[in-house]
């Protein structure tokens, strides 16, 4: 589902949260939303599913003005973190009140979803004897229940363990994939959004600031470079003319498919100059906290 975004302005007891001029997401595959703390990222979440209303401007998805005709929100699943669910009710009765909101409730496929979430047998228990993970993929849930069109989901993975976080991260995958969904998603871990999306944007104080394509940036194959000697290193990369960049402290940015590559190896190898260590370079890095 495409999403439009025209000058929203979200303000909370007159202080601007959310000042977004134009953004447009296109239909199909996973978008990152990072920013800092307070940088607006839940209040958008919360603008694009009418959770907020009150703000100026316009909100379109799928060229639906979401306030005017919300019935397309029918195609949309949210989960936000810290969302309450009834915690002295069952799972299924949650599943049960909370689709019903929606008209209709497929046992069979809530089912299925919780058999491959892994919560199909706490599903008869009071949900305040879940754990946090439980909780989570409850919600999840809840979400995918009706097949969205479009996810978002803030901060996903916060408190979750390493093995259900790369579960989630590659059912999120088949998802977008192979049903092809559009998935939005906001997290604070760097490897989640580059694991994730193939484009990100950032906010700061309310405002897009920058759009990244990760896709091309990996094509790029920017290497941060740490050796034995960086100053020599860069004396030998100005001398074979090898597009670089060096950082506050010392180590060298470059690009491992720059042709002078192999050479550079060589040399360092011949001058005992021994690599301490070679880190991919990510545009995200310090956006994300
Ligand atoms: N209900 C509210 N009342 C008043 N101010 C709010 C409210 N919700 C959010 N804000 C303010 O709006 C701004 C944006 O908050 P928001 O929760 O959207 O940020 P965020 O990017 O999701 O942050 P985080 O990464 O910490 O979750 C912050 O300055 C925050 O203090």
């Amino acid at each position: 589902m495409q999403i439009e975004v025209n000058n929203l302005v979200v303000s909370y007891h007159n202080n601007i949260a959310l000042d977004l001029t134009e953004l447009t997401i296109p239909d199909g595959g996973a978008y990152g939303i990072v920013g800092h703390n307070g940088a607006g990222k839940t209040t958008f979440f919360k603008s694009l599913t009418n959770i907020i209303t009150n703000y100026a401007g316009e909100i379109k998805i799928d060229g639906q003005n979401v306030r005017e005709q919300p019935a397309v929100l029918g195609k949309v699943g949210i989960v936000l973190d810290g969302m309450s669910v009834y915690m002295g009710q069952t799972g299924w009765f949650n599943l049960e009140y909370f689709s019903g909101l929606r008209g209709n409730f497929d046992r069979n496929r809530a089912q299925e979803l919780a058999t491959e979430l892994g919560i199909n047998n706490v599903l008869n228990q009071k949900v305040k004897t879940y754990s946090y993970g439980m909780k989570k993929k409850l919600i999840l849930l809840m979400a995918l229940l009706h097949q969205p069109e479009l996810l978002i989901l803030d901060e996903p993975f916060r408190g979750l363990d390493l093995e259900t976080v790369q579960w989630f991260k590659a059912y999120l995958q088949t998802l977008v994939e192979k049903q092809e969904m559009t998935l939005l998603i906001s997290s604070h871990v760097q490897s989640d959004i580059e694991a994730l999306c193939k484009e990100v944007f950032v906010i700061d104080h309310g405002q897009l600031i920058e759009t990244i394509d990760l896709a091309a940036e990996t094509d790029k194959k920017l290497r941060i470079l740490d050796t034995t000697d960086n100053v020599r290193v860069q004396a030998i990369l100005t001398d074979l003319d090898y597009a670089h960049d060096v950082l506050a402290d010392g180590r060298i940015q470059l690009s491992i498919k720059d042709p002078n590559w192999a050479k550079l190896q060589v040399q360092m190898a011949n001058e005992q100059i021994e690599i301490n260590e070679i880190g991919v370079l990510s545009a995200l890095n310090n956006k994300l906290n």
